[in-house]
């Protein structure tokens, strides 16, 4: 199967999950339990389109579990915006009620809030494979992000145990995740 029908493949297969809802929340769960004594402070994440899993929740109960901390230590999410010269992402500033506005591929974006430097990103994953390797939807946007980000974010992939790609090869500019996250725990590093 080439890239394209493979991504067609796993999308429809992830819109048709009969317990997408199930494996939703145990997947939250998964991820609120690994953000337990992470230092990070600042997460990027993304708005779900084609049956993602929505991280906003957890991740907003993240930033909730974070309201006592003092002020450097204050919790933020972002949100990414493409950038349709470069071909790269910058994430702005979310929150729940956050105003919104149509992005490229009709994704919506905050309204003017301001740039945040994620120190790391959620990442979702059309499928992934052996060693963190990640498909997405072909636009590149991750990796040519990641390309030039420095300091470079820890990157987390997430996804659905039905994503899992067995024989996936790599192209030379896929840069692999640092973990995978699925409905059933930590997939990556094995
Ligand atoms: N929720 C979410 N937000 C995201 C991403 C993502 O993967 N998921 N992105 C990650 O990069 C960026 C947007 N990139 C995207 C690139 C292509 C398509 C897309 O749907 N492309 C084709 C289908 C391609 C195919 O099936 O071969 C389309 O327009 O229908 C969507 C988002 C930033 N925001
Ligand atoms: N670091 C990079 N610099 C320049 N071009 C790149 C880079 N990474 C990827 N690309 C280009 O983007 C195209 C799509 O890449 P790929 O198929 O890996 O996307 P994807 O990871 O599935 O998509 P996305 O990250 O948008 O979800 C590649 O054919 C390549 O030409």
């Amino acid at each position: 199967m080439d890239k394209a029908a493979l991504r067609r493949a796993l999308v429809n297969e992830r819109l048709q999950l009969p317990d997408r809802m199930a494996r939703a929340e145990q997947l939250q769960r998964v991820l609120r339990i690994w953000l337990v004594d992470k230092p990070h402070t600042v997460i990027g994440a993304y708005w779900p389109i084609k049956g993602e899993f929505d991280p906003l929740p957890a991740l907003h109960r993240w930033k909730e579990d974070g309201e006592l901390l003092d002020e450097p230590l204050r919790r933020r999410i972002g949100l990414p915006v493409v950038d349709k010269v470069h071909k790269t992402l910058t994430f702005h500033a979310w929150y729940p009620g956050c105003p919104m506005e149509e992005d490229a591929y009709g994704i919506p974006k905050p309204k003017d809030t301001e740039a945040l430097a994620p120190t790391l990103l959620f990442v979702p994953c059309v499928g992934y494979g052996p060693g963190g390797y990640r498909l997405g939807y072909g636009g590149g946007f991750y990796d040519r992000t990641l390309a030039t980000l420095q300091p470079r974010p820890a990157t987390v992939g997430l996804g659905y145990t039905a994503g899992y790609l067995d024989e996936f090869e790599p192209e030379p500019h896929d840069l692999p995740l640092d973990a995978i996250l699925n409905d059933n725990g930590v997939v990556w590093p094995v």
